[in-house]
């Protein structure tokens, strides 16, 4: 007993790796995506946010103490005034207006990946709906923090991706991912090694639903 969540990713080192140095990750990183994917997935990933905005509403439902509920609101709010806004910013300046968004048909990569982690939630308690919604939030941190540390990695305005990487790279993300991992830490020290177990598989399905979301972007799969 007394797990962490460095124990979860330890659990699917593989997958892990594969999610965070995708090659759509590396191509944002150098400034090379072609703007095709990059503007498809951020339109998928409009859709994927409103989901998400309901797994942190049900975080909120799944609540037993004033402090998981503040979490959960502060997560909520995080995707709604922050994220979203970004991607609505961002499609305007391509031309893409919020209408044409609302209408977007779901791709299979964001079908799977939201309704995963709502089912997760649903059939499960909070811990499990917080680790099905760790390789998100943490994986998307950890992104920021490896693209700083790579040569290739291009920052400024030579980079039509900058805003992206400089979102997630920014204090107020960085210390909600913090938050997140004291959050689990806190929860996996009291799990037994069946629950942890349980937990893993729930965590290495969410990455690998990640790696199909990255490929989708990439293949501009429907
Ligand atoms: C496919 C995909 N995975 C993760 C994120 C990042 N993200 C989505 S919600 C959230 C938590 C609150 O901000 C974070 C970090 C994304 N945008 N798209």
């Amino acid at each position: 007993m007394g797990y962490a969540f460095d124990d979860l990713k330890g659990a699917c080192h593989h997958d892990w790796r594969a999610y965070i140095e995708h090659d759509f990750v590396r191509q944002l990183g150098a400034g090379t995506l072609e703007a095709g994917a990059f503007r498809h997935y951020l339109k998928q990933d409009y859709l994927f946010l409103i989901h998400f905005s309901r797994a942190y509403a049900l975080a909120a439902y799944k609540s037993r103490s004033l402090t998981d509920l503040r979490h959960a609101h502060a997560g909520l709010k995080t995707i709604l005034d922050v994220e979203l806004q970004l991607h609505i910013d961002f499609c305007r300046d391509w031309g893409i207006d919020e209408a044409e968004l609302a209408a977007l048909p779901e791709a299979k990569a964001t079908l799977a990946y939201t309704r995963y982690v709502l089912d997760t939630g649903n059939r499960g308690d909070l811990l499990d709906l917080h680790v099905a919604l760790a390789p998100c939030l943490v994986g998307y941190g950890e992104i920021a923090q490896w693209l700083a540390a790579q040569s290739f990695t291009v920052r400024g305005e030579a980079n039509p991706y900058d805003a992206w990487i400089a979102m997630y790279a920014g204090d107020d993300f960085q210390a909600a991912m913090r938050d997140e991992i004291a959050w689990l830490n806190g929860r996996l020290a009291e799990v037994t090694p069946r629950r942890f177990e349980e937990l893993a598989t729930v965590f290495r399905d969410a990455t690998r639903l990640e790696i199909d979301f990255w490929q989708m972007g990439l293949d501009r799969a429907d």
